[in-house]
């Protein structure tokens, strides 16, 4: 199936002709094409959008609140569709797409609609001078909205909602990895009487279709998610154009498991923290440290559970790890476990590339483990990005925070105690942006999210996505 660009609320192809094929990872064939857009497309996408700015911006909050809430049911009436081109396009089970990404998606839409409402600004009263000021959050304008592969439609619409809530029109780019459900996202937009122009989706490599978004002198916002080293691009190229960016890049986050936990609660978390999307989630706790007098019992309980995830087709009821996203990286990944084994690292389990009878070119990986002698070896270090974890022993809580924070990332922590006054400490200490105690990736879309150190800069979710999509200025009054 051949998809196109939605520009000023009609699909289009690209200017230039130029495709790229569209490749399902659970069979590893060609499915389909999409535009590899060029700087005209984003032009033509930047002028939908310059357009409309001016009566979108205008609309009333009531208004845009409607629509938007409108998107998002019906992303919820077409759950099924969505799920399954979901899972078609990334490899990752229907049960999880249907359960996870898509309501996720149709929730962010659903949460800005209500958010704007509720988005208020600041005044300041300067008593003794006569004089009050009060904060205006004016729309930027256009903005560009750039998301990855791993949570195709979660984050696109992530990124798409709280801009068009806040009286903004958008140039976004979907991964060309996973172009499928932004495409149509394309269709519900306009059945939901989303005004022509102001959400312009146009499909490309990043190299071409990406950097013309980043270049554009008169985009003047840029919210991208994907990897650090093309957030470090994106900076350097926004940068001297005086854009105001959201950078929410890798992680390498440590899963910090205390003999005092909740064992069953924690163990069961730990497999899911680990392997859910194939590991494909910037959240995943892929470094496991865990308290030395339960080390050898969780390893062997871990390692049962590991070895029961039934890795098969997305579209199988009992699939719990499904396709990775593609080839280029099914061998990025298989590269880490061979770097791990020329560390000496030693795979406990997994650590092979799977072949599922009737779809033997599909990228199948083991769930894989990897027990590391320290916490300074590559796989340790360094993002893999897949089903992938290392494991090692501590001995105290100093130990544990030092190696948790010993890396560049800083994007999210779990830690597995009853001691309040361990978590409350180690919370404090911990070098990331959110730390979760006895649970993961349980969100709340009103809390701030993203990371500190090589995991990006500024804030997405609730307000901070809104202030985000907003220039606040100031207006002082003399009475
Ligand atoms: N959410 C996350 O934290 C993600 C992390 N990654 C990490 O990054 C690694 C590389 O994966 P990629 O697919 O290559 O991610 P990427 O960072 O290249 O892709 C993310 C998005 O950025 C776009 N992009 C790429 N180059 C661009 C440019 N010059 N200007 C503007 N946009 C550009 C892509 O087209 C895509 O839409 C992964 O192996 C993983 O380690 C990848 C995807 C998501
Ligand atoms: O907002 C969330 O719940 C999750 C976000 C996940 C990513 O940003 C990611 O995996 O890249």
């Amino acid at each position: 199936m051949n998809i196109q660009n939605y520009i000023n609320g009609q699909f289009h192809n690209p200017a230039s002709n130029d495709w790229i094929d569209n490749y399902c990872p659970a069979n590893g064939k060609v499915y389909g094409q999409i535009p590899n857009s060029s700087k005209a497309d984003v032009e033509n996408a930047y002028i939908a959008a310059k357009s409309t700015f001016p009566t979108w911006s205008q609309t009333t909050l009531e208004a845009r609140s409607r629509i938007l809430i409108k998107i998002s049911e019906l992303l919820e009436t077409n759950l099924q569709r969505f799920a399954e081109a979901e899972s078609k396009d990334n490899g990752k089970p229907v049960s999880l797409a249907k359960t996870i990404d898509i309501p996720r998606a149709a929730s962010n839409f659903r949460f800005f609609g209500n958010a704007i409402t509720q988005f208020a600004s600041e005044s300041h009263e300067s008593v003794g001078l006569d004089a009050i000021n009060y904060t205006l959050r004016q729309p930027i304008g256009v903005v560009g909205c750039i998301s990855p592969w791993n949570l195709p439609l979660y984050l696109f619409t992530w990124k798409i909602a709280p801009a068009i809530a806040a009286g903004n029109c958008v140039v976004a780019k979907p991964s060309e990895v996973t172009p499928m459900t932004a495409y149509l996202l394309g269709e519900i937009c306009t059945e939901a009487g989303l005004p022509k122009g102001v959400l312009n989706i146009v499909h490309g490599l990043g190299t071409t279709t990406g950097q013309a978004i980043i270049e554009h002198p008169d985009i003047k916002a840029i919210s991208f998610t994907g990897g650090t080293t093309t957030g470090a691009h994106i900076a350097k190229v926004a940068a001297p154009l005086f854009k105001k960016l959201s950078l929410e890049l890798g992680g390498k986050n440590p899963n910090i498991i205390f003999a005092d936990c909740d064992y069953d609660d924690m163990l069961e978390t730990t497999v899911r923290s680990s392997f859910a999307n194939q590991g494909q989630i910037c959240l995943c706790g892929s470094r496991i440290f865990v308290e030395a007098s339960i080390y050898k019992k969780f390893k062997t309980d871990f390692i049962k559970k590991v070895k029961q995830l039934k890795v098969g087709h997305p579209s199988k009821e009992d699939t719990n790890i499904g396709a990775l996203v593609s080839k280029p990286h099914l061998e990025k990944v298989m590269q880490y476990i061979a770097i791990a084994k020329e560390e000496n690292g030693m795979i406990l389990c997994g650590g092979n590339k799977m072949t599922i009878t009737g779809y033997e070119n599909g990228y199948y990986l083991e769930p894989t483990v990897i027990e590391v002698s320290t916490d300074e070896c590559r796989v340790n270090q360094e993002e893999i990005f897949g089903p992938v974890v290392t494991m090692m022993p501590f001995n105290t809580e100093d130990d544990a925070l030092q190696i948790a924070n010993k890396v560049k990332y800083g994007l999210s922590a779990t830690l597995w105690t009853n001691n309040l006054k361990r978590s409350m400490r180690m919370s404090n200490q911990l070098q990331s942006g959110i730390v979760w105690v006895n649970t993961w990736m349980l969100r709340d879309l009103r809390t701030p999210f993203g990371g500190i150190k090589a995991s990006g800069i500024g804030r997405e979710g609730g307000f901070e996505a809104l202030r985000f999509f907003t220039e606040a200025k100031n207006v002082c009054i003399k009475y």
